[in-house]
């Protein structure tokens, strides 16, 4: 997997060519209120992947990543990764993946950015501050649903390419983008499209850049390993339809009631996975790992500031740590058909479906957790000896991805945090999911580096997320850092 001439880079950094940094930072400065505006248009566009009435607006979103792409230039495709199959039987077009090249430079290496530019759904009514798609700046903070969760990152990526363009400065390395827009629900498509084009589109890449993270603290990352995820749909049918609890109630088996009973035996109070073979499956904690953990900036009462709560599953950081990174876990995120508006609504609802996911690590496999996870709430099921019908299917199936962060690639990384931040990186872990990587790494065969631009508090998912202008960890800053590394493989190249 390593590309023969990295080992090399760190050699080569040393000499970096402080004068085009400069050059290119001074750019990427005077042109800020510009990039805030892209982002702007791009955060208009609610181009939420779960949500099958917003697929338009994805598709709009994916042709207007590839025309930016293409007025800089970039040999563009928009590749057709065909039909999502819907639980219901239906199908619906997939948003294309926008593929694009700079360069061609047979001398040169090649590096492919991989994003993405679809979003999770967000709803002023969920309690966000501002419209989640109106890029809002406030001191600074620009707000708005996918700003850190992936459209900046997406943009810093595009923009530095585009500050070489600009300044008439050769690209030191030929660049590729791969950017879909299925990212967040499990990049429907995108796997076969690497498949197919691993001869073709991927054959001279040299090696991959994610930055579809962040950092853990004020201290830059890099990041070497993702969780996997395996999301679930346990629906529980009863009644033909909805009935009245008063008139019904005490005379039927309620699905709800089924569903929340099995729900229930998934995980222990105090965080203990039940169902049998998750736990075994987990790759032990190495002493390595336990030393690395013990060295990372983390600040336990910023964490519990961050999430509100007064209370954390571990008091102290390493398994703080591995439990958010290295551990499995399972989350319940909610139940369809549930009563959920404000008012008291008496009603027996006659089918609920469960959503639930269980973030995997190195040594699970989601094709075994899908058939544990399955088996288990079945036998659990028929011990409660219910006439309604269980139905439990994976959704999603994304697996965990671990790189050796000894890797010179890393190596590269960290001389250039060191050149921009004047500091170490922490070297970390993420605990959510990118669901290609694995595959990116599996196909190809190419090393990946995450370079999280995201900053520790930007609330991905969450309500009111956020993007950073000035912050050591924010928007415009990183594209100083963005432009370096790129710049590197300038030096890379002339060795
Ligand atoms: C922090 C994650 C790796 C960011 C990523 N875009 C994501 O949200 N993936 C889906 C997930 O549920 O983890």
């Amino acid at each position: 997997m390593n590309v023969p001439v990295l080992p090399s880079i760190l050699l080569l950094i040393s000499t970096a060519h402080a004068f085009q940094y400069t050059e290119l930072a001074q750019y990427i400065d005077s042109h800020q209120e510009e990039y805030v505006e892209a982002l702007r248009d791009w955060i208009a566009i609610e181009s939420d992947s779960s949500n099958v009435l917003k697929r338009a607006e994805l598709h709009r979103m994916m042709d207007m990543t590839a025309q930016k792409l293409r007025l800089m230039g970039g040999t563009v495709e928009l590749v057709d990764v065909g039909e999502q199959e819907l639980p219901d039987g239906q199908t619906l077009a997939l948003p294309k993946v926008v593929t694009a090249q700079f360069g061609n430079d047979s001398n040169k290496l090649t590096v492919c950015v991989y994003g993405h530019v679809d979003v999770q759904p967000a709803k002023l009514e969920d309690g966000w501050a501002t419209d989640p798609y109106n890029l809002t700046d406030i001191n600074g903070n620009l707000y708005g649903r996918g700003a850190s969760d992936n459209k900046a990152p997406v943009l810093a990526w595009i923009h530095a390419v585009e500050a070489y363009q600009a300044l008439n400065m050769e690209l030191p390395v030929n660049v590729k983008f791969v950017i879909e827009g299925m990212e967040e629900t499990g990049s429907n498509g995108l796997d076969a499209m690497i498949m197919a084009q691993r001869d073709t589109f991927f054959s001279d890449v040299d090696y991959i850049i994610i930055s579809d993270c962040g950092w853990l603290s004020r201290r830059p990352a890099l990041t070497y390993g993702t969780r996997g995820n395996c999301y679930f749909f346990a629906e529980v049918e009863g009644p033909k339809q909805d009935l009245h609890s008063g008139v019904y109630g005490g005379t039927v088996i309620e699905p709800m009631t089924d569903l929340i009973g099995i729900l229930d035996t998934l995980i222990s109070p105090s965080g203990t996975i039940l169902i049998p073979g998750i736990r075994e499956a987990v790759a032990p904690l190495s002493d390595d790992e336990w030393k690395m953990y013990q060295d990372i900036q983390f600040d336990i009462e910023n964490h519990k500031n961050k999430t509100g709560v007064n209370q954390l599953m571990y008091n102290n950081k390493v398994d703080l740590l591995a439990h958010m990174w290295r551990y499995p876990t399972v989350s319940i995120h909610g139940i369809e058909g549930a009563f959920s508006d404000p008012g008291t609504k008496t009603v027996i609802p006659a089918k609920v479906t469960a959503k639930f996911s269980i973030r995997q690590v190195p040594n699970m496999d989601p094709a075994m957790v899908k058939k544990q996870v399955t088996d288990y709430l079945h036998s659990v099921f028929a011990k409660r000896k219910s006439p309604n019908k269980l139905k439990v299917t994976m959704v999603i199936g994304a697996k965990p991805w671990l790189a050796d962060p000894q890797h010179p690639l890393y190596e590269a990384g960290k001389a250039a945090v060191n050149r921009v931040f004047n500091t170490d990186p922490d070297l970390i872990r993420e605990g959510g999911t990118i669901p290609i990587a694995r595959t990116f790494q599996d196909v190809t065969m190419k090393s990946i580096i995450m370079m999280p631009i995201g900053g520790f508090d930007d609330g991905m998912h969450s309500q009111n997320e956020k993007m950073s202008r000035f912050d050591s960890t924010g928007f415009l800053f990183h594209f100083r850092f963005l432009a370096l590394s790129l710049f590197k493989r300038d030096n890379l190249e002339t060795s």
